[in-house]
C-alpha cells in the first residue's frame, strides 16, 4: 500500500524500515515481504512512479532530466574537465535511478565480481558463487518486433523467469547493423564478435540488450512492485517523504541504528517524525543518498564532520569516499547511406513524425519510442598496455574492458556513447553544511587520474579533423564529457577487520548494530559495465543475507 503521510500508516511498529525505495529498495520491500509475518516500512522521497509516461515509454525518457523525478545534482567544478560543472541525475521516484535510467543492460565481467570477493576477503561475492542472483533477476521476452533473438545472444547466460524484462531493440536501423557487424568481422581483435557481453566476457562487439519488454520500460518499481506487491498486507510504502537522519536507538547497549527521523517537508521548518525498527533499518538511498545520510548523522570523517557543524558519533573515514563513475564523451562521424529509407532518422528534430511515432506506441507499443535510442551494438574493449596511466592497469583483469563504444546509428550518421569504465579516477561525496535539505558536494574527480587520452577517433560535431593531435584529443574530451550516471562506491564493502570500508561483507555498517546498506555504494570498484544489473545482483543476494539472519 502507499501512503502521501505518516498519519495514515496502519501500524508503527515495523521489523524493517527499507530508506529509498529505488532500484536496490525495491528489491528488498519485494522479497522481505514474502515473510508474511515481517511488516516493512519503505521511506522513498520521490513521489509514486504510476503513470509516469517519461518513465514508461523507452524513447520519452530523456524528458526525465531536471524534472521532479531527477534530484537535479550537480558536481563541483571538476579540474579534470577544464573546469566544468556538470549534471549528475539521479532518480527521485519509486524505483529510483531505475525508473529515469537508459536501460541499458550489462553486468561486467566475471574478473569484476571476483575483485568483489578478493577485495571483501568474502568468496560468496565471486562471479561463480552469484550466479543465482545474475539469473533470478532476469526475465528475457522476445523481441517487440517479433524477431527472432537466436544469434543475437546466448540462452544459456540468461534468466526467463525473473521480473526484470530484458530483450533487444527493435531494429530500427538495420543497413548500420549489417554494416558495423561487417566491420566487426573485418576488424576482428578487439572488435570481433561477441554472442553475448553478459556472459562475464563482455569484450567485443556485441547485440545491445536492454530492460525493456513489451515496448515498455521494466524498471525496479514496475518489475518488482507490481500492484499484487504494493498490495501485500505487510508492505507500507511511504512516498514523497525524505529520511534526514538514522538515529541511534536509546536503551540498548553499543552502537545501535534502528531509528529513521523522516519528514514530508523540504526544508528544516518542517516538523519532523522518527519510528524505529524491530529488526534493521536498511539504507537503499544510492551513491549519493546513501553518505548524505551517513554523513548527516555523524558518520564519517570526525575531523571533516567537526568543520561543517556536525558531532561526529562513529569515525568512518571512508564514508562519501571513493565515487567512481563512467565518464562519457561523443564521437561520430557523417553518412550516407543510399539503400536504407530510414523512415524515423528525424524524429528528434520533427514535431510531425514525433506525435506519429507516439500515435504508434500507444496503438500497439512499437516504433522508434519502443527503444530509449537508436543503438543496437556495443562494443567493449581494452587499450594497450603504454597507454595506461604508468602502465598501471585499473581493470579487474584481462577479459574486462578498459572503455565502451555504444553505437548508434541512423543513413545520415553514426555516433558513440564513448566512456571510460575502468577508469582509476576516485572522488568524494562530502557535506556543504549541515542542513540535511542542501545537496551534497559531488566531486567525482573525472580524468583526475589519466594522463593520456584512451583512443584516436575522428571526431564529431565539428571541427572534422583527420589527424588530431594528443593535445587536442585531450582538450576534446575534458571540454565535452559528462556523467554516465554510473557512480558506486561511496559505502564501500571491506573485509570485516579492514581499517578502511563502511560496511562489511554482509553489507552491515562496520562498528554499529542495527544498520545495513544496501545499494550501489557497496562496491569497492565500479564494475565495467552501466551498474543497474549489479545493483540488482547485490540487493538479491543482500534479501537472502537479511533473511538468513533473522532466521525466516
Ligand atoms: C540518468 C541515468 C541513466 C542511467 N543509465 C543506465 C543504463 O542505461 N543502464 C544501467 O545499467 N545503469 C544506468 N544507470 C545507473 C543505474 O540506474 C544505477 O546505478 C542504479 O539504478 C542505482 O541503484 P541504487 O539502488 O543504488 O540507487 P537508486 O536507484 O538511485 O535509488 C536510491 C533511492 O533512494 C531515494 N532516496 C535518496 N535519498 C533519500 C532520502 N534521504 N530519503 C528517502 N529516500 C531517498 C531516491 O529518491 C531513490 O529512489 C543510470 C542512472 C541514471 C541516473
Amino acid at each position: 500500500m502507499i501512503y502521501n503521510s505518516p498519519e495514515c500508516l496502519p501500524s508503527l511498529i515495523f521489523d524493517f524500515i527499507i530508506v529509498g525505495e529505488g532500484t536496490a529498495g525495491s528489491v528488498l520491500a519485494n522479497r522481505l515481504t514474502e515473510i508474511p509475518y515481517y511488516q516493512d516500512l519503505v521511506i522513498e522521497a520521490g513521489p509514486n512512479n504510476e503513470g509516469v509516461l517519461n518513465s514508461i515509454v523507452p524513447g520519452l525518457a530523456v524528458n526525465l532530466a531536471n524534472s521532479i523525478f531527477d534530484w537535479n545534482f550537480t558536481t563541483t567544478p571538476q579540474a579534470g574537465l577544464n573546469g566544468r560543472s556538470v549534471e549528475f541525475q539521479r532518480g527521485h521516484v519509486l524505483g529510483g535511478s531505475s525508473s529515469v535510467n537508459g536501460m541499458v543492460y550489462t553486468r561486467g565481467s566475471s574478473s569484476d565480481y571476483d575483485r568483489f570477493a578478493r577485495i571483501t576477503g568474502e568468496p560468496s561475492w565471486s562471479w561463480n558463487a552469484l550466479q543465482p542472483y545474475v539469473r533470478k533477476h532476469e526475465g528475457f521476452v522476445p523481441p517487440v518486433d517479433g524477431r527472432n533473438p537466436a544469434g543475437e545472444f546466448d540462452s544459456r547466460f540468461h534468466g526467463f523467469l525473473g521480473p526484470i524484462h530484458t530483450t533487444f531493440a527493435a531494429l530500427l536501423s538495420p543497413s548500420i547493423n549489417t554494416r558495423i557487424l561487417a566491420a566487426s568481422r573485418q576488424l576482428q581483435a578487439d572488435f570481433s564478435f561477441n554472442l553475448d557481453m553478459n556472459s562475464g566476457t563482455p569484450l567485443g562487439t556485441g547485440w545491445h540488450q536492454s530492460t525493456t519488454g513489451n515496448g515498455e520500460r521494466s524498471g525496479a518499481a514496475t518489475g518488482y512492485l507490481p500492484s499484487n506487491v504494493r498490495a501485500r498486507p505487510n508492505l507500507h510504502i511511504l512516498v514523497n517523504t525524505r529520511v534526514t537522519r538514522i538515529l541511534q536507538t536509546p536503551g540498548h547497549h553499543g552502537f545501535v541504528m534502528t531509528s529513521a527521523e523522516f519528514t514530508t517537508g523540504n526544508n528544516q521548518q518542517f516538523p519532523r517524525r522518527v519510528l524505529t525498527a524491530s529488526k534493521e533499518v536498511i539504507l537503499s538511498a544510492g551513491s549519493i543518498g546513501t553518505p548524505h545520510i551517513l554523513l548527516h548523522l555523524g558518520i564519517g570523517d570526525e575531523n571533516e564532520l567537526a568543520k561543517v557543524g556536525i558531532h561526529p558519533v562513529l569515525h568512518l573515514p571512508g564514508v562519501g569516499k571513493n565515487p567512481t563513475d563512467h565518464p562519457l564523451f561523443v564521437v561520430g562521424s557523417v553518412l550516407n547511406i543510399t539503400d536504407d529509407a530510414d523512415f524515423w532518422g528525424d524524429l528528434s528534430t520533427n514535431a510531425t513524425l514525433e506525435a506519429e511515432a507516439l500515435q504508434l506506441w500507444n496503438k500497439n507499443k512499437t516504433g522508434p519510442l519502443a527503444v530509449f535510442r537508436r543503438f543496437d551494438q556495443i562494443v567493449w574493449a581494452r587499450v594497450a598496455q603504454f597507454i595506461l596511466p604508468n602502465g598501471v592497469d585499473p581493470s579487474s583483469g584481462p577479459n574486462s574492458a578498459h572503455y565502451e563504444l555504444a553505437l548508434e546509428g541512423s543513413a545520415t550518421s553514426i555516433a558513440s556513447g564513448s566512456s571510460i569504465v575502468s577508469p582509476a579516477s576516485r572522488g568524494s561525496v562530502s557535506l556543504a553544511t549541515n542542513n540535511p535539505f542542501d545537496a551534497p558536494l559531488i566531486d567525482p574527480a573525472y580524468y583526475s587520474a589519466a594522463s593520456r587520452p584512451g583512443h584516436r577517433e575522428r571526431v564529431y560535431p565539428p571541427p572534422l579533423i583527420n589527424n588530431p593531435s594528443n593535445a587536442f584529443l585531450e582538450d576534446f574530451l575534458r571540454n565535452t564529457s559528462s556523467s554516465n550516471a554510473h557512480a558506486i562506491g561511496t559505502a564501500a564493502m571491506f573485509p570485516v577487520d579492514a581499517s578502511w570500508g563502511v560496511v562489511n561483507p554482509d553489507l552491515l555498517l562496520k562498528k554499529a548494530r542495527g544498520l545495513r546498506v544496501v545499494d550501489a555504494s557497496v562496491y569497492p570498484f565500479v564494475p565495467c559495465a552501466h551498474t543497474q544489473a549489479s545493483v540488482y545482483i547485490i540487493a538479491e543476494r543482500a534479501a537472502d543475507i537479511v533473511k538468513a539472519a533473522w532466521a525466516a
